[in-house]
């Protein structure tokens, strides 16, 4: 008898209530009562969906990140905290975004937050010392298990092991994070403790970090820790996901617990090593159901392979996806337009978790007892296997036909900044902003209005450049040297070109978290990429019309829009990259064409799509700079190409940064006070550079002096003409009464320097 379970479902609701519950309370308009109440009904629901699974996840769900949450069970929160007035739930706020409704204004640095694996979910990174101590504080899991019992589910508690947990943290000065495992482990083991107490029969213990490549420090670290866990009265599950366990997979095998999950989908190929390696006492959780992508599984492929690895395994096999839920949308049920062809090909985590059900019934009483369910399933494979939407020769011929010179400016950087310079003619240290400004709920509701209809195109129209007008200005007043359009008309970076490219499609409601109460869309792209016609023209040429300042045009990059997107899975990333990447070239030249001599491609998420395992990183490096070199090369030497990466950590790839030769990048770097131009500073990183100079995630204002002192702490690493001074990503979700006196102290900054220099 196979059992099924599941790693962690989506806490965001269905039309995402958690976003609009925190929100409200972050006003304030609600009390914290009401968000608790919130919390606690979609947690009921979300064991309803789960109920006849064997085991449904407990703990999985969060305020507001489930590492944060970890941290507070461990008694380890930032020392700038400790001691502040205030409830639980304010420090937990404080951490989260830098103040709590309490506070009324005056905020605290918020947690650093970096992506979580290669996931476009973000978590806030614990922070450590020497001092750091833990002590349990249990009382939210323990609660939650009560409720999930009265809700009529089996409990599974789920926590982050104490090894990935360290390797989340981020140390002030130097690395010991490993050393603190010895003060960390009698706290996981009272933890275990408690949840035995409750009768808890089995735990899921989170060590992602097996699916990537450790050094012996870290593989011993493993040792111990289960080593010392051993004890436990309640079961581990130690469970593993998002890539192969490759040449940790004996270790994950023989460690001292009773069972093991492992990514099936993407570690398809350590599936029958893992079968004969694993003690017999072990149960074996298989990951089938693809948790990072929305396309149907093929249930009666898989059913062929997993049958003998039942008949071998019985009652030790267990089902589940291969990963937490929370990076799909909820339910495909809301999805009442979308094309019906293309809605038979999907699954989102509601649908996933019948597919469960179903492997689980053929499984234990055969394939018979659900023909009806596996019949469909097959219908839907084969439709999209042999549907004429998908394929589309020419553009596989435009992508054939690629050749180098394509990715190749005419001319070498320092000929072009001459060019550009004299072209252009921006003061020192030129102060410009990353695309967007405040989303406002006017605009909003104007786009929502539009959708439904209720307003005509040409009204949305006016309204989205009554908004552009604005954004340009409030530029103007401010002062700022280059400005932007503001990026009003997008819903998002991503889905807003998803929803102009063909061969894609995109939803009503499949909201995906990204960090706290924030939510993409992803847009679902199913077939090979055609660009209709220009897509970001239109609005950029009108705020182009509207000043004399330089203004800089926006685009999304092939790569970000790749890795931010619910892509195909029948053919390699990298012919997908290709294809975006000629689409968005296009949109590149047809800007230029209109006048806009400054072009900056977003490539936000080329560096967390990464894989996981370096030694993959090559490949995968050298097809997204190709494709970011096609969309940005073809242009004239005059035209100034910026991008924008935001978190990111350049150490290890800076030469294929380089290999970029964007005139200018724009990085995140004010959380880590400029360490991070150290690389671009040892590297002699030859062209101009942004690092962004106040945190846009937090509602605190920078303040001019601390502008300077980072300023200048860049100055020390890199030639002050090579510098920029702007924000750390786009502005989009704050508020104007922000934006303006942040910017104002940006500029007022930048003139200092300037005088400074001379
Ligand atoms: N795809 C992507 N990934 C990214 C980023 C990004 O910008 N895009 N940035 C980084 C950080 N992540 C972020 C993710 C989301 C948001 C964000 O602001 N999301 C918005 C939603 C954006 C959106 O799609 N808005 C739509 C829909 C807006 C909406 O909620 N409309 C209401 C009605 C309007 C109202 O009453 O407010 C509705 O449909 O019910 C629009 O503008 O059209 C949110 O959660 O609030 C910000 C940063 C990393 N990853
Ligand atoms: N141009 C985009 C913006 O300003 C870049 C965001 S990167 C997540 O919002
Ligand atoms: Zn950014």
């Amino acid at each position: 008898m196979a059992l099924t379970h599941n790693l962690g479902f989506p806490r965001i609701g269905t039309r995402r209530e958690l976003k609009f519950a925190l929100e409200d309370y972050w006003k304030p308009k609600t009390t914290a009562d009401d968000l608790l109440n919130t919390a606690k009904h979609l947690r009921q629901q979300n064991w309803q969906t789960q109920a006849d699974l064997d085991y449904a996840p407990v703990g999985d769900f969060s305020l507001y990140d489930h590492v944060l949450d970890m941290s507070f069970t461990l008694g380890h929160l930032p020392e700038r905290v400790q001691g502040l007035k205030g409830s639980e739930l304010d420090h937990y706020f404080r951490v989260a975004r830098g103040r709590s409704p309490a506070d009324c204004g005056c905020g605290i640095a918020a947690g650093e937050m970096t992506k979580w694996f290669d996931t476009n979910y973000h978590y806030i990174v614990p922070e450590v010392s020497e001092d750091t101590a833990f002590s349990l504080n249990n009382q939210r899991l323990l609660d939650q298990i009560a409720e999930a019992r009265s809700a009529g589910v089996s409990p599974k508690p789920v926590i982050i092991g104490p090894v990935t947990y360290l390797w989340l943290c981020k140390a002030r000065e130097g690395d010991d994070r490993l050393q603190l495992l010895e003060r960390l482990l009698p706290v996981y083991g009272q933890l275990l403790d408690q949840l035995a107490d409750l009768g808890v029969d089995w735990v899921q213990v989170d060590e992602p970090v097996l699916v990537t490549e450790l050094d012996a420090d870290w593989k011993a670290a493993l040792e111990t820790a289960y080593h010392a866990l051993k004890g436990s009265r309640s079961k581990l599950l130690l469970t593993t996901y998002f890539g192969t366990l490759a040449e940790n997979l004996q270790q994950a095998c023989n460690l001292p617990v009773a069972g093991l999950h492992i990514d099936a989908v993407r570690g398809k190929q350590d599936v029958q090593a893992v079968v004969d390696w694993l003690p017999p006492h072990k149960v074996l959780s298989l990951g089938v159901i693809d948790g990072r992508n929305i396309w149907k599984t093929d249930l009666n492929g898989l059913l062929e392979w997993l049958t003998p690895v039942h008949d071998k395994l019985g009652d030790r096999l267990w089902l589940a996806p291969s990963c937490s839920l929370i990076h799909v949308p909820v339910d495909l049920a809301l999805e009442s337009d979308l094309d019906p062809e293309i809605r038979s090909w999907l699954a989102f985590a509601t649908q996933k978790l019948d597919e469960l059900r179903v492997l689980k019934s053929a499984l234990n009483e055969g394939t018979d007892a659900v023909a009806g369910p596996l019949a469909d399933n097959a219908r839907a494979i084969a439709s999209r296997r042999a549907s004429g939407r998908v394929n589309n020769p020419d553009i596989r011929q435009q992508v054939q036909a690629i050749t180098p010179e394509l990715g190749q400016r005419k001319s070498p950087y320092s000929i072009r900044a001459n060019k550009q310079a004299q072209h252009l003619k921006l003061p020192r240290y030129p102060t410009t902003t990353i695309g967007s400004f405040p989303q406002t709920t006017d605009i909003r509701k104007s786009r929502l209005a539009y959708r439904k209809q209720e307003i005509s195109r040409e009204h949305y129209v006016t309204t989205m450049k009554t908004e552009i007008e604005r954004a340009i200005r409030e530029q103007e007043k401010l002062g700022l040297d280059v400005l932007v359009h503001g990026e009003a008309e997008r819903n998002d970076m991503v889905e807003y070109f998803g929803e102009q490219l063909e061969g894609y499609i995109f939803t009503r409601f499949g909201w995906v978290q990204s960090y706290g109460s924030r939510c993409v869309k992803p847009p679902i792209l199913y077939g090979d990429i055609h660009r209709p016609g220009p897509m970001t023209v239109e609005w950029i040429a009108y705020a182009r019309s509207l000043t004399d300042k330089p203004l800089k045009g926006m685009l999304t990059g092939p790569v970000t829009i790749l890795n931010w997107s619910f892509v195909r899975d029948d053919q390699p990333r990298r012919d997908t990259a290709f294809q975006l990447a000629l689409a968005i070239r296009q949109e590149v030249l047809d800007l230029e064409a209109a006048g806009v001599n400054i072009i900056q491609i977003d490539e936000a998420a080329l560096r967390e799509g990464l894989p996981l395992r370096r030694s993959q990183w090559q490949d995968y490096l050298d097809w997204a700079i190709d494709a970011f070199r096609i969309t940005a090369n073809g242009v004239k030497d005059t035209t100034q190409i910026h991008t924008h990466m935001c978190y990111s950590e350049f150490n290890d790839i800076i030469e294929d940064i380089a290999r970029m030769d964007a005139d200018v990048i724009t990085i995140e770097t004010s959380r880590s006070a400029m360490e991070l131009l150290d690389v671009f500073e040892a590297f002699r990183y030859p062209n101009e550079i942004g690092p962004g100079v106040y945190d846009i995630h937090s509602p605190n204002i920078p303040s001019r002096d601390q502008i300077v002192s980072l300023m200048s702490k860049a100055a020390e690493r890199v030639p002050a003409e090579r510098l920029w001074v702007n924000p750390d990503c786009g502005l989009k979700t704050r508020q104007w009464e922000e934006v303006i006196p942040a910017l104002e102290n940006m500029v007022a900054a930048a003139r200092e320097l300037r005088e400074a220099a001379g």
